[in-house]
């Protein structure tokens, strides 16, 4: 784990078994003499094999310099060894594009003509199985019939990459089949790997392209698990009838296998990592470990200055006289410098490579929990003394200097938080972010944190009544809004109204009723079908179908308009934050039908019939789904279903007029590691309500007046019709393209430069209709980090508290390894801003106050727990809001084997 914390995940995944039948084994049997009774040679052999591959890999750099790597041996149940290598690549020699791991991954069965050889060595070595319905029993079948390796795998015209998974290789469908223990078998059973590698070793060397930490874990596993063991019973079991006392009797034991026990006995090494880490001495002032001779003199040793010495007082020694060593924590310290055990001091490192980790240690340890948190974020520090020190006061514990740097999730949190935020003094932001936190920091006694605030909570309206009671009526209503937003009632917390009153509250402007008379012929069509609809005649449920530009949400927004006018529901949902941003009074269509967010299947929303969104949707005229092309099927259909149990009605949406919009070229629904087949499978299309849903088209592109060659060529991608190369890759016409410029950091900023010059620095706004947008999470760091570093004024860091989810916690990990883990939903552990600078929200927080997963804001103030910030677009532009600390919880389908919590 620490080695991934220094170098990054690993690149490449590669098990190499024994080959029994090596020549070099089969050379020295007797004659007679079969290779089970000759352990001893398996052993060395495979040995001297390993320590080739090694030698390949790592010196000779087979697969480009490495940066790190470890390997662990093992022995299969028959008592063969095989060891599983985990390569990380240096920087320079990631193999990242999905062209460049064909280069050294091969999933196909070879030419048997072109490469004899290799088809060979394919056929004997790395052909899967036969499983499945060729042969149910095979080893690689679980319970439930399924192979545990997932073969045979898809075809697959290319390679695919996939993000923090292995990828999907190269597996035509080119008609070549071989016999492979009795079953005709294709490409799709090929296990992947290197030719050339499998040409030199002969044996099965399984070579796998790898991106995911889980990878890490499962040699982690190797190396530290206890061994298999099985109890078993003493007693013969034939006359255990007669002993029924001593059936009791067992025993637990563990099988080595022949080969095994040679390696142990040979002592040959068993795993390996490099480079190697070394474990940095922590603890208390004076309170370190010594060791003395018995006969020494207690009180002499202790007055040595030797004995008092250790690594990290030594390493404050360092930061004392050399500005070296204060840009660089205590953990990097082993990569510059080496411990001398004999003399106790540190000295310049010369050559090898080595990377440090402090010793663990546990919350429930106090202080010495806090020195490391400490010494984990704080640079270069002299002394104890120093670490205890910020902003020239010093504290009295560790434990506060580590709240005081805002390092620390103290019980206090919510407290403080809301300490922070009545300095602020902003009554309805305040009530927003008291609500805030009573949803997403459950405390533990909101009544007690009401009347602690109560004075923040009821500022402005203690000015127009001296009736305390109506008083706290009042800012319990104010709270209630806030949490109805949210999905909750202050009921659920302290003791109370309605979504309809919210919804019949939403104001309608000039502008919006005006978008009406301006609507074009096909969207005045589509406009006077649906409002016949609302007046219950003829069709209810409708998609329209319209490509980027053809004024779907101009339409969406001029029913809306007109019904609300009305003083009538219309529900305006989209599946993204976003884009429901952008409608007026919009919510994601998930928090607004409450659909489960885990949901693989059509079930139904967690609504119940007595509730208040059941008392909204019955009263609603018209519900709007955007991009309901985005949506898996399923949320569609739990939806119908909660329509018509709501209705009690059979009919599609339980009669409701419904709206489903969307455009088939832009994005189809996302589902993690899955193929295109998969999202086509899951899309509305595929959905048994399609061919009920009345089909309306917007054929004339109103955004195309601004970019048409821009749209037009945005058009001719979607339809299929753009000239391809390969099969499916587009060329990008040279105008839109910034070019490269010999680094990847080069490249970047000419990047940034090209979007934000200079100048745009000095009006925040302009970040509002700017956007990089990247593939990659990772490139969304890097440009982040970059843009940032530019930003005019004082940077402001926050660490984010980050926790295993639940019944984990006694897993092997600790803190500063969550904190080094970026999935693709959460933000990075640490958090730079600076004033004026824009930040996105990534969770629903308040939707109904323009606080939704996508709403975009920009930062005004800081302090340690809370941001004061504006939003910049939809219809709350303009109002300024305070985020408090939120936790975030890591998704459950990512390819990380744990969940954790980033508060
Ligand atoms: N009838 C109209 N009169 C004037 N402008 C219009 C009209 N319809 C749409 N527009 C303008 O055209 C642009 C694109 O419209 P809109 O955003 O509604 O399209 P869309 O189909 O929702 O696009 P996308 O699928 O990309 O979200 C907007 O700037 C919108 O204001």
């Amino acid at each position: 784990m620490s080695l991934v914390q220094r170098y990054g995940k690993p690149d490449i995944f590669l098990t190499i078994t024994c080959n029994p039948a090596w020549s070099e084994i089969v050379s020295e049997l007797g004659i007679n003499e079969i290779v089970q009774n000759r352990p001893d040679l398996t052993c060395r052999i495979f040995r001297a094999k390993l320590i080739e591959l090694k030698d390949l890999i790592i010196k000779k750099n087979f697969f480009g310099p490495v940066a790190a790597f470890a390997y662990v041996v093992e022995f299969q149940k028959g008592g063969l060894p095989h060891a599983h290598f985990l390569i990380i690549l240096k920087e320079s020699s990631k193999i990242t594009s999905a062209e460049s791991y064909d280069e050294y991954v091969a999933a196909e069965i070879p030419d048997a003509k072109k490469h004899p050889l290799l088809f060979e060595l394919v056929l004997k070595h790395m052909m899967h199985g036969p499983c499945g319905e060729k042969n149910p029993k095979n080893v690689c079948m679980n319970k439930k019939g399924y192979c545990k390796s997932r073969y045979p795998k898809p075809y697959c015209e290319y390679t695919i990459q996939a993000e923090d998974s292995y990828p999907m290789y190269r597996r035509r469908n080119n008609k070549i089949q071989v016999k492979v223990r009795k079953a005709i078998l294709d490409n799709r059973w090929v296990v992947p790997y290197n030719p050339y590698l499998l040409c030199r070793f002969d044996c099965h060397l399984n070579v796998e392209i790898c991106s995911s930490i889980s990878s890490v874990k499962y040699l982690y596993k190797y190396i530290y698990k206890d061994h298999d063991k099985i109890a078993f019973n003493l007693v013969d079991t034939e006359k255990a009838e007669l002993f029924v006392d001593e059936i009791e009797q067992f025993q637990t034991g563990r099988w080595i296998s022949p080969p095994e026990a040679m390696w142990r006995i040979y002592a040959f090494i068993l795993n390996e990592i490099h480079p190697s880490v070394t474990t940095l001495q922590i603890h208390l002032p004076h309170k370190h470990a010594i060791t003395f001779q018995e006969s020494q003199d207690l009180q002499k040793i202790l007055s040595f200055d030797f004995y008092k010495r250790t690594m990290l007082t030594e390493f404050f020694t360092l930061n004392a006289m050399d500005n070296e060593t204060k840009k660089i924590l205590y953990k990097q310290l082993p990569e510059y410098y080496t411990w001398d055990r004999q003399g106790k001091f540190w000295s310049k490192r010369k050559k090898q490579k080595v990377i440090g980790r402090i010793a663990l240690a546990n919350p429930v340890e106090g202080e010495r929990y806090y020195l490391r948190l400490l010494l984990n974020h704080v640079k270069g520090p002299t002394s104890f003394t120093d670490l205890q020190t910020y902003q020239n006061i010093q504290y009295k514990s560790f434990q506060d200097a580590a709240i005081a740097r805002g390092l620390l999730d103290s019980d206090n949190n919510i407290n403080e938080c809301l300490a922070e935020a009545a300095i602020l003094k902003m009554s309805n932001a305040f009530r927003r972010l008291f609500a805030t936190l009573l949803v997403f920091c459950t405390p533990g006694n909101p009544i007690a944190l009401l009347n602690k605030y109560y004075n923040e909570l009821t500022d402005d309206f203690r000015r127009d009544t001296n009736d305390p009671n109506k008083t706290l009526q009042v800012i319990l209503n104010s709270i209630d809004s806030f949490l109805q937003g949210m999905g909750k009632q202050i009921i659920d917390y302290i003791s109370m109204p309605t979504y309809v009153e919210q919804e019949l509250s939403i104001q309608v402007s000039e502008e919006e009723l005006k978008l009406v008379s301006l609507l074009n012929s096909d969207q005045r069509t589509i406009y006077d079908t649906i409002i016949k609809s609302i007046n219950c005649e003829g069709m209810t449920a409708f998609f329209i179908d319209g490509p980027g530009g053809t004024g779907k949400s101009f339409l969406y927004r001029a029913l809306l308009a007109t019904i609300r006018n009305q003083k009538q529901i219309a529900l305006a949902t989209a599946t993204s934050g976003v884009a429901a941003s952008i409608l007026p009074g919009g919510r994601t269509a998930h928090s607004r039908f409450k659909i489960p967010i885990n949901m693989k299947e059509a079930t139904t929303c967690n609504i119940s019939k007595q509730s208040t969104t059941a008392d909204l949707l019955r009263r609603a005229k018209l519900i709007i789904w955007d991009e309901a092309t985005m949506a898996r099927k399923c949320y569609i259909e739990a939806l119908d279903k909660t329509l018509q149990d709501i209705m009690e009605s059979e009919i599609i949406f339980g009669g409701k007029t419904i709206v489903l919009g969307g455009d088939f070229r832009q994005i189809l629904p996302v589902i993690q590691g899955e193929s295109e087949d998969v999202s086509i499978n899951n899309s509305i299309v595929m959905s048994f309500l399609w061919p009920h849903l009345t089909k309306l088209h917007l054929t004339r592109n109103m955004r195309a007046i601004n970019d048409p060659d821009f749209s037009e060529y945005l058009l001719r991608i979607g339809n299929g019709e753009e000239n391809t190369i390969k099969q499916n890759w587009i060329t990008i016409p040279k105008k839109m393209l910034v070019p490269y410029n010999q680094t990847e950091e080069a490249s970047i900023k000419d990047l940034i430069f090209e979007i934000y010059s200079d100048t745009s620095y000095s009006n925040e706004y302009y970040f509002v209709d700017v956007a990089i947008l990247t593939a990659k999470n990772e490139y969304v760091e890097k440009i982040n980090n970059m843009i940032i570093d530019q930003f005019p004024g004082q940077q402001f860091d926050y660490y984010s508290f980050d926790s295993l989810v639940g019944s984990q916690e006694n897993m092997l990990i600790n803190t500063d390894f969550l904190n080094d883990l970026s999935p693709a939903t959460l933000l990075p552990h640490k958090l730079t801003l600076k004033e004026n600078c824009p930040v996105m929200l990534l969770r629903n927080l308040d939707p109904s106050s323009g606080l939704s997963n996508g709403s975009r804001l920009i930062c005004k103030k800081f302090s340690k727990n809370v941001i004061d910030a504006e939003i910049v677009t939809g219809n709350f532009k303009g109002t300024r809001i305070l985020l408090p600390r939120i936790p975030l919880q890591s998704p459950e389908e990512s390819k990380i084997p744990f969940q954790f919590t980033r508060k």
